[in-house]
């Protein structure tokens, strides 16, 4: 007979999950989500094979208990499962962004014969739904697991088998860990991303043409705050002693930068910047996690019809995949610029051969 999984909240993580169990595991996978059409939609993208009526009809029989709800809920629905009966030997996990406050509801669960153990793929979007649910989203990525301490070694080993189609590589810390390092290299990212924008928001008010103007770095550095307002509004409230302590640090940080452009000390805000990218630079690029793998090629395209897909078509023509496919706002209105991004140097490589002999300039950064 085969295993069943159950998924609470189909959206983008849930989905991407689901497809990715489906990839290597022969099971029944059940959804359940608030939302009536999201669970349409998992059903007819065969993300679910069943849809469930409520959380206990769900749970009921599940090998695997998946919480992939924004993460306030998560923390309800941990400890609401625990009045329902559950099968002896399933795992309970979550892939929620913060990871204390879920483990401790988890622990409402201890006396029912089953393992939590926490979990959070560090990979994701700013999109969200399961329309956008992909099986490869977390390729590369780091996956941090919580488990709680004395939890049996071989329920980790068992979830992270269960989990071995998300191709992301597995990685144990403390759930206090996880919130302190989330919250600086993730967390407090998407409060400077808003912080950004609301900036340009004011300044707009006064002058319109900013907004027209702000592309390239700022389109870049704020990509993020397109995210789902409601999750990170949960994240914040969560992660607060975290955020508190980096934003007391950040306003230090913001003090003596000011310092230093008030004094136009040239070397140390050279310095500034080179210590930075020296630090950035060094971080690893061929994993997703703090800096995603790219492997991008320019191509400077003329701004006439059909010109997008005569590239694809050349690519397409060789077998070629692209990962991605954009073009940069930045020189609208004389020439266009496409950013081609593959799966590997060899693509890339191959890319760039067939389209220069095609005729077009391509470069990479
Ligand atoms: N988006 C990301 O980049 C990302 C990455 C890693 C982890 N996460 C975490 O994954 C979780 C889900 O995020 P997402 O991006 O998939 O969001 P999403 O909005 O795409 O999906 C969340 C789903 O949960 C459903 N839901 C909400 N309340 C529910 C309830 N009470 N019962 C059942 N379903 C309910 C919603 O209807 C929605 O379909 C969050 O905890 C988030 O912190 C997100
Ligand atoms: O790529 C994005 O859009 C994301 O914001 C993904 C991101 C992140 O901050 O890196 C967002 C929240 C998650 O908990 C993990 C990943």
């Amino acid at each position: 007979m085969k295993r069943t999984v159950f998924v609470v909240g189909l959206g983008l993580i849930g989905g991407s999950i689901a497809l990715a169990i489906r990839k290597e595991h022969d099971v029944h996978i059940r959804g359940y989500d608030i939302s009536g059409e999201q669970l349409k939609v998992a059903l007819s993208l065969k993300v679910i094979d069943e849809a469930a009526t409520s959380l206990r009809e769900g749970v009921e029989g599940a090998d695997l208990i998946i919480f992939a709800t924004p993460v306030l809920k998560t923390e309800q629905l941990v400890e609401e499962i625990a009045q329902f009966s559950l099968k002896t030997g399933a795992i309970v996990t979550d892939v929620g962004s913060t990871k204390v406050r879920i483990v401790g509801k988890a622990k409402h669960l201890q006396d029912k014969k089953v393992t939590f153990i926490g979990g959070h793929p560090m990979a994701g979007s700013h999109k969200s739904g399961v329309e956008a649910a992909r099986s490869h989203l977390f390729e590369n990525a780091f996956y941090i697991l919580t488990p709680a301490e004395g939890t049996d070694v071989r329920a980790v080993i068992q979830l992270q088998n269960w989990l071995k189609g998300t191709k992301a590589t597995f990685i144990e810390l403390s759930a206090e860990q996880h919130d302190r390092l989330a919250g600086a290299i993730s967390h407090f990212p998407h409060v400077i991303a808003a912080s950004l924008v609301h900036q340009i928001a004011k300044i707009e008010g006064e002058d319109p043409l900013v907004s027209r103007l702000a592309a390239g770095g700022f389109r870049d550095i704020t990509r993020i705050a397109s995210s789902n307002p409601a999750m990170w509004r949960d994240i914040l409230l969560h992660n607060k002693d975290s955020l508190l302590q980096l934003l007391e640090g950040w306003t230090r940080e913001m003090e003596c930068v000011k310092a230093l452009i008030e004094e136009e000390s040239g070397e140390a805000i050279f310095t500034y910047f080179q210590e930075a990218k020296d630090f950035r630079d060094g971080l690893p690029v061929r994993k997703k996690g703090a800096i995603p793998s790219f492997y991008d090629l320019f191509v400077d395209v003329p701004d006439h019809p059909g010109v997008i897909s005569d590239v694809t078509g050349i690519l397409a023509q060789h077998q070629i995949s692209l990962t991605n496919i954009r073009i940069l706002e930045t020189r609208e209105d004389i020439m266009g610029v496409l950013r081609l991004s593959f799966r590997s140097e060899e693509d890339r490589e191959r890319a760039q051969i067939h389209l220069q002999q095609e005729m077009y300039d391509t470069y990479i950064l």
